[in-house]
């Protein structure tokens, strides 16, 4: 029996870019809620490699968006299609795309969304799929939580070979933490050393969940060339046959199995009664139909088995991993893999609320709109906040609201803003707001992309991607509303201008690079491209050193500056010198200084300016320097309490671990006639405050010694309305008098008593066989200066990137059905995680200068089969001997 993606797929494949506009105008009938149910927002997770691509190319290909299957090793990809990455071979702007799966058709397109889904499964009706693929490497980890928020479900692919790597783990774990559903793909089961089952037991062990395997592979004869999958939910063999494409592939009923792979079909029994086990375990519904069929696990229709998985995928936490499998690159296993997605994965309108952030409290979005909030109090506490409901009656006009999840400087069409629309509709021509940069701008055109065709569409509806080309301002990150009766000056009141959704913290940065245009005409275009970059991806950051001018370009690690450097100098063809990557250190104070009184007086533009600020600086013991994950909910805050006697005060945080805390009048945002009797009519407390914030860290961003970022350091300023402001200040005669008072500040205690220089400190996990531990530890704590923190088997050891282990559940491998492995290792228990296979975690605090190229050493002494992953964990003072090693090597290249 030739099944049915054989008649869906082969007649769409031969039609190209006209398509996806048939298509979209077939989907005309559906309403917006309609389209919602239709709709699946997924992302595609896994380590490098894994296969993300190259399954991302079929899905494209199979559902009618390609007429031929790019290729990841020739840099012919859709997806990769930044010159960067397709040179490299490696994802590393995370592209969105949208197709339609199983594709459309006339029939397809006429149908009604059916209301029950027991007897058809959800992927016998077309559906809209968006999806991001998100990059591998652990230098774009904040793309892949960035995009992350906007998911509403994820396909897992891992290596059959590999297993489950570490990259896999930490996104898996952080998809975890959003509340993301997933399944997952077990890829390259062609190659030489695929072991399913291993990777299975491997699953559960690593990502904390109990495995149900959905599909085995189907290895011709048990032991000869990989050919298919036995389904158990349907309990039947595909086998991918003939034409190269993947297109053609035959179903074989279990009564076909039984006389030409006996055992095959044996195994697929197997697979079908553990199958259901386990989903009875956690699904009474399943141990109804168990118990009407008569206890006959063979016996339940598989769109009930199917049914019953996104029951349990769709539960929090989630504790069943549904499982499928193939190799995207022989073409085998793409096309049920789709269908899972359609089945199992949720709709928008099925995933929770976004959490928004207003006026400094968190909440939810559809609390919100339902102008009922019960806030809860976002971390840090905060003194001085209404204990009672936030209650906004302008709310009524929220129009829309939406995430700029991604921003990309596109070659042909400019600057294209993604977007998903949490509420609401966008329509061609609408004023947006944006909350985070308080500017409004017109969305001139709306655009769906289908791989690197982009479709003009009317509107963007809640629940849905799409894309705004012409946006001036919006950067990634960045929450637009729509507000009824907002003109292109105004705000929205009711402090809806603060609404965020999702806000998420930009890790310190540990690597830097100085850039300097190579002459003064190429430096507005240097400049100009160095905005764009930044607007793409906020986890760059750019300082300006005021004395030699010189820039300097910092980021999350070395491939990822490389890749920065190589966008502006190939890609935007900026003529800028750019200098070797070195490692941010940081500099810090040891000793307190007494407030210091800056007063400027300087003609500004032809105008006179006065601004006065008075500032202390202090150190932060390293007690309360906190890991990048503790930190994630506190980076950046604004933190507003009322002291017993004294002033208010403002607080901000930076990610160097710096405290910035303004004592300023007792004047609020809700308050706003106090203002006048304090500050001159032109300004207001929130410029002030944001001035005074910019000037603090500014001056923060260069220390007086090495022109290295300050840490751990305590700035303290006054404000007294009354003595230091004047009709002459502005804003920014404001943030330069801040800027001035600290420095002098920093460099009146450095005066005193200097301080060593820190450096970035990374918690490194790393996954080894245990046959390397001895030598892979000996290598970290001796030659490395790490400080090794724990040693664990895989199966039993605390995740690195887990924030609480007690939220984890345990599973006993040996209680995970898995079918054979005929190509394990002889030795290896068939559990798959015997002695010899056996899995071992390390886990270490090592100085980041240390883990510079250290993929290729733990390759070399683990026979290329180690693998890691670090964050940083904070920065550290160094040794006299070593800080001495390090400013000497700087000098020398000086
Ligand atoms: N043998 C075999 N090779 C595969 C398979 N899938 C992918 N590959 C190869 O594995 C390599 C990595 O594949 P990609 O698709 O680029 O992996 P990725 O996960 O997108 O990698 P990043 O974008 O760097 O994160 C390429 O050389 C592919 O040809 C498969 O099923 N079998």
């Amino acid at each position: 029996m030739l099944i049915r993606w054989i008649w869906c797929v082969r007649p769409v494949t031969r039609r190209y870019v006209t398509l996806p506009r048939r298509l979209l105008s077939t989907q005309a009938p559906l309403d917006a809620d309609q389209l919602s149910r239709t709709t699946r927002n997924i992302g595609i997770i896994a380590h490098i490699d894994a296969g993300k691509t190259t399954t991302t190319e079929r899905m494209l290909y199979y559902s009618g968006y390609t007429r031929r299957i790019g290729d990841v090793d020739e840099g012919s990809t859709v997806t990769d299609f930044l010159p960067a990455e397709r040179a490299r071979g490696i994802t590393i702007q995370s592209a969105a795309i949208t197709f339609h799966w199983p594709p459309t058709n006339q029939q397809a397109a006429s149908t009604q969304v059916p209301t029950t889904f027991d007897i058809i499964p959800r992927s016998s009706i077309s559906h809209n799929i968006n999806l991001i693929d998100t990059p591998g490497h652990a230098d774009f980890t904040f793309e892949v939580l960035r995009s992350l928020r906007v998911l509403d479900g994820a396909v897992c692919i891992l290596d059959g070979v590999a297993g489950v790597e570490a990259q896999t783990e930490k996104v898996w774990t952080q998809a975890g933490l959003y509340h993301i559903p997933r399944i997952i793909f077990v890829n390259k089961l062609d190659r030489d050393g695929a072991a399913f089952s291993r990777t299975v037991k491997e699953i559960g062990a690593r990502l904390h969940g109990w495995p149900a395997v959905c599909q085995i592979p189907w290895w011709q004869g048990g032991n000869g060339s990989f050919v298919g999958v036995g389904d158990a939910v349907y309990l039947q063999g595909l086998f991918w046959q003939g034409a190269a494409d993947g297109s053609q592939l035959k179903a074989f009923s279990l009564a076909d199995l039984e006389k030409s792979e006996p055992s095959f079909a044996a195994e697929i029994k197997k697979a079908r009664v553990a199958l259901v086990e386990i989903l009875s375990e956690h699904d009474d519904k399943m141990v109804e139909l168990f118990l009407d069929a008569n206890e006959d696990h063979l016996a339940i229709p598989g769109t009930q088995i199917v049914q019953s998985l996104r029951r349990t995928v769709l539960q929090t936490p989630q504790s069943i991993i549904p499982v499928y499998a193939g190799a995207s690159f022989r073409n085998i296993g793409v096309q049920p893999l789709l269908d899972a997605v359609v089945d199992l994965l949720p709709s928008p309108i099925e995933r929770p609320s976004p959490e928004i952030s207003l006026a400094r409290r968190t909440s939810t979005l559809s609390e919100l709109m339902a102008n009922n909030t019960s806030t809860k109090s976002a971390a840090p506490v905060r003194k001085h906040q209404p204990s009672t409901p936030l209650n906004i009656p302008e709310i009524k006009n929220l129009m829309a609201c939406a995430l700029a999840f991604k921003v990309v400087n596109d070659p042909k069409r400019g600057i294209l803003v993604y977007v998903r629309v949490y509420s609401g509709s966008i329509s061609k021509g609408s004023l947006l707001y944006n909350t985070n940069l308080h500017v409004s701008e017109r969305a001139p055109r709306l655009l769906k992309m289908y791989a690197n065709d982009a479709v003009e569409v009317e509107s963007i509806t809640s629940g849905q991607i799409g894309v705004i080309p012409g946006l001036k301002h919006a950067r990634t990150g960045d929450t637009l509303i729509l507000y009824k009766g907002l003109s292109a000056k105004s705000q929205p009141p009711g402090g809806l201008d603060s609404l965020q959704l999702r806000p998420i913290t930009v890790p310190p940065p540990v690597f830097f690079t100085s850039i300097e245009p190579q002459s003064l005409s190429e430096q507005r275009h240097v400049q100009e491209s160095l905005a764009i970059l930044l607007r793409e991806d906020p986890s760059l950051h750019l300082s300006v050193d005021e004395e030699s001018g010189q820039t300097h370009l910092a980021g999350m690690g070395d491939l990822h500056l490389e890749i920065a450097r190589d966008r502006l100098l190939n890609d935007f063809k900026a003529k800028a010198r750019i200098g070797k990557i070195e490692i941010g250190y940081r500099e810090t104070i040891s000793s307190k200084t007494a407030p210091y009184t800056h007063h400027l007086e300087k003609s500004i533009a032809g105008k006179l300016a006065k601004a006065s600020i008075t500032a202390s600086v202090s150190p932060i013991e390293e007690e309360s320097m906190m890991s990048s994950e503790e930190e994630e909910q506190e980076e950046g805050e604004v933190e507003q309490a009322e002291e017993e006697t004294g002033p208010f005060t403002t607080t901000y945080k930076t990610d160097d671990g710096n405290r910035i805390t303004i004592s300023h009048p007792d004047l609020s945002r809700h308050d706003s006639s106090a203002h006048k009797l304090h500050i001159p009519p032109h300004l207001s407390l929130p410029s002030l405050l944001s001035s005074i914030h910019a000037g603090a860290s500014a001056s923060l961003a260069r220390g007086p010694l090495n022109g290295f970022p300050i840490a751990n350091t305590h700035v303290s300023i006054n404000l007294d309305a009354s003595v230091h402001l004047s009709p002459e200040t502005s804003p920014a005669a404001m943030s330069m008098a801040t800027r001035a008072a600290v420095s002098t500040c920093l460099k009146s205690s450095n005066d005193v008593a200097p301080a060593p220089l820190m450096e970035p400190v990374m918690r490194v996990t790393i996954f080894v066989h245990e046959s390397s531990m001895g030598s892979v530890v000996q290598d970290i704590s001796s030659a490395r200066g790490g400080q090794v923190i724990s040693l664990d088997s895989s199966d039993a050891a605390p995740s690195s990137s887990t924030p609480s282990d007690d939220a984890l559940m345990h599973i006993n491998a040996a209680l995970i059905y898995t079918p054979p492995d005929p190509f394990a290792p002889m030795g290896s228990a068939s559990a798959g995680l015997g002695p010899a296979d056996s899995q071992r975690q390390i886990v270490a605090r090592v100085p980041l200068k240390e883990m510079v190229g250290y993929l290729n050493h733990l390759r070399a002494i683990t026979g290329g089969r180690g693998t890691f992953v670090m964050s940083v964990d904070g920065f550290e003072k160094m040794g006299s001997q070593r800080e001495r090693e390090v400013l000497d090597k700087m000098r020398e290249f000086a």
